[in-house]
């Protein structure tokens, strides 16, 4: 096991590119195995999410080839392998080997999902949706058994706004019989991309995007070529690291349209950007001010980049509040970022950050993924070392994490951790 060591204190300076969405490339490999023939997927991020899932697709049969960002998954010798423990509890979003599997086979066996532990994050819409689909959904020992004679389109009204529901219907209901509408459908941009690629597979899908998705079912879906959307959390967390710690940062690869919430509130604190069509430039800002955030679904503020916003406002003058709508427990980065000196307080879903105040380098563990890109952002704008472990998180999410931060001038690597660290993290 490693840990990050980050020198902080140096600005940083020149140009970082981002990577494909995490969130969509958790869902598009799933959706190659409801075609009959070989799909290609372009610019893929190198993240472990995405091993473990082309590890999955190889358990059910599937041949993958993945290397330099390209995927390629021929599905013709995948079956319905159950799949209740093991790999699938690594990542949240193995729950879309759910809908993926009961469209083409219709059934499925899999175990329920992990992911980052930011309160409870059940999947209760995700049945409802199935359910009403036609299958019979249980759950035995952990593991969600799906199985049905023929799906048939309906009509689901999600009571919860869900990402992950609103992706994983599509996936059975695309190879239903019939049509099927979903109403209070998430609208984030990783929900088009996925219908993006459905479609260009034979899929009848329109309206992704918007809260009423309908979907007319298709026999026969095959292989096509896809690729990816830039990832906009991880451009996110490098403009909002320009504004912390930056002196004149371009974030490229980026889809301007979906970064608005976060370029609205850095404006409003007073950072300096430029947007291009395809990039954004973040100029250094000495003084900030400061700011409240909430989070909500797209096109509102994210909750995938609350935590390294938090980090941010430790440099804002004043007292900003950040309120978290979508997760009741996404604080935990809090205790750390309170051992390099911030003065943060959390009351039930909110935590009210006391700028400005200078960050000391400390020995911080990441509990989650952003948890994780928060400390290495405050590590980057502290005083002395900073150690971060937990890494195995931000793995999941970041790609080349430490060449993409070296290239900006940080100085930052990953060191063994000894033996004596580990009982250390082990006992924590
Ligand atoms: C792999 C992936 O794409 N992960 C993203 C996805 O997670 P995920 O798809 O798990 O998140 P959802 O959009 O489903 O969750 C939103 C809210 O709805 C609740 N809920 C969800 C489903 C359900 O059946 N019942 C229910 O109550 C959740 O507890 C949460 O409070 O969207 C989240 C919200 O933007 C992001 O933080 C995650 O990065
Ligand atoms: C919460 C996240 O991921 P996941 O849903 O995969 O746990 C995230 O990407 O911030």
């Amino acid at each position: 096991m490693e840990k990050l060591k980050i020198e902080g204190g140096h600005p940083l300076k020149g140009t970082i590119k981002v990577s494909g969405a995490k969130n969509s490339a958790v869902a598009l490999i799933p959706a190659t195995i409801l075609a009959d023939s070989p799909t290609i997927i372009e610019g893929l991020p190198d993240i472990s999410d995405v091993r473990t899932l082309q590890e999955l697709l190889e358990e059910i049969g599937g041949s993958v080839v993945f290397q330099d960002g390209e995927m390629r998954v021929d599905p013709s010798g995948m079956v319905a392998m159950p799949l209740p423990s093991g790999r699938v509890k690594k990542l949240r979003a193995s729950y879309y080997l759910m809908g993926a599997m009961l469209g083409r086979f219709k059934k499925a066996a899999i175990g329920l999902p992990g992911g980052c532990h930011l309160g409870p994050r059940p999947i209760d819409q995700h049945i409802k949706g199935f359910e009403a689909l036609g299958a019979k959904v249980t759950n035995e020992q952990g593991a969600i058994y799906l199985r049905a004679d023929e799906l048939i389109g309906a009509r689901i009204y999600l009571d919860v706004v869900s990402v992950g529901a609103t992706i994983n219907i599509m996936l059975a209901a695309v190879r239903a019989k019939g049509q099927t509408i979903i109403e209070n459908a998430a609208k984030e941009p990783e929900i088009i991309d996925v219908a993006t690629l459905l479609n260009n597979m034979g899929a009848r899908i329109k309206g992704a995007g918007t809260n009423v998705i309908r979907i007319d079912g298709v026999e026969e879906m095959s292989g096509t070529q896809h690729t990816i959307i830039p990832d906009r959390i991880e451009a996110g967390t490098y403009i909002i690291l320009g504004a912390a710690a930056g002196d004149g940062v371009t974030v490229e690869n980026v889809i301007p349209l979906h970064m608005e919430s976060l370029i609205s509130k850095l404006r409003e604190m007073g950072v300096p950007i430029t947007v291009e069509d395809e990039s954004i430039y973040i100029g250094k800002s000495d003084k900030l001010r400061a700011v409240d955030i909430k989070t909500l679904v797209y096109p509102g503020f994210p909750t995938d980049l609350q935590q390294p916003f938090t980090t941010l406002l430790t440099r804002a003058e004043g007292s900003s509040v950040v309120t978290d709508t979508i997760y009741s427990a996404r604080f935990k980065h809090i205790d750390e970022l309170r051992r390099m000196n911030a003065n943060i307080k959390t009351e039930g879903r909110s935590a009210i950050v006391y700028g400005v105040t200078k960050l000391q380098g400390a020995k911080v563990k990441a509990s989650d993924l952003r948890a994780g890109a928060s400390l290495v952002i405050a590590g980057l704008m502290a005083e002395g070392i900073t150690e971060v472990t937990g890494l195995d998180h931000i793995d999941r999410g970041y790609s080349d994490l430490v060449e993409k931060l070296t290239g900006l001038g940080a100085v930052v690597w990953r060191e063994k951790m000894t033996e004596e660290e580990l009982d250390q993290v082990k006992n924590t």
